[in-house]
């Protein structure tokens, strides 16, 4: 099998600080992937090494075999960062179709429905609690239905009910050929992972 993602030797240095030290894995697509590990483990700069973000400071991070820093396209990589970062002014139904409508597309009907967030779709993203703005997040991520799909700690700020749909939207992308790769210490994520990538203080263990 192809692998989509791959990383060879990754060290990544910040001030003087090692936050990666020598990781290397590879992952074809529709799994669901999980970097698990303590706080400050070095999660989130891992995932945003692979969505090009910044580069490592040595080692490679590649997508389909091009260098992760050259991969601007949303239907390629899709990343969920930690703060939702939603254009306030616009609504639910806007922000997450977003990437659907700058290219001319129809976003699937159930892209807001499956997150719960089908009430609130004309609703301006400022009028809207932190957990909705999450999954409002969430649902932009998916909805070109991306090859990588990058995650980070997509349930932190959802109930258990909510924590349902969130899972859900995550093994329907998995179905649809999509690899998620989640940064979560939230063990009902662990518990589903095909994939499990132990991140301890910067190794991967
Ligand atoms: N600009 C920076 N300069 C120096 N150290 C940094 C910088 N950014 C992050 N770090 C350090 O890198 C380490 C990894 O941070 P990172 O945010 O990747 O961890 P994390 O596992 O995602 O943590 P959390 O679960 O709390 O979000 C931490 O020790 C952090 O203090």
């Amino acid at each position: 099998m192809t692998d989509l993602v791959r990383l060879e030797s990754v060290t990544h240095v910040r001030g003087s600080t090692t936050v990666l030290s020598e990781i290397s894995f590879a992952l074809p697509r529709a799994r669901l992937a999980v970097l698990a590990g303590r706080s400050g483990s070095g999660k989130s700069t891992l995932l945003h090494l692979i969505g090009g973000v910044m580069a490592p400071s040595s080692g490679s991070v590649t997508i389909d075999g091009a260098p992760a820093t050259s991969v601007h396209d949303w239907a390629q990589v899709a990343l969920l960062p930690q703060r939702p970062a939603l254009a306030p002014e616009l609504t639910v139904g806007e922000n997450a179709h977003l990437p659907a409508r700058l290219r001319g597309r129809t976003p699937p009907p159930a892209s807001l429905i499956r997150l719960g967030l089908d009430a609130l779709s004309t609703r301006p993203a400022h009028d809207t609690s932190l957990g909705e703005q999450q999954r409002t997040a969430i649902a932009r991520t998916l909805v070109l239905t991306p090859a990588v799909a990058l995650l980070d700690e997509p349930t932190a700020h959802q109930d258990d009910e909510h924590v349902a749909l969130v899972l859900e939207a995550l093994t329907a992308a998995v179905a649809e050929g999509t690899l998620v790769l989640v940064a979560t210490h939230d063990q009902r994520i662990i518990d589903l992972a095909d994939v499990l990538l132990p991140l301890h203080s910067g190794r991967l263990s």
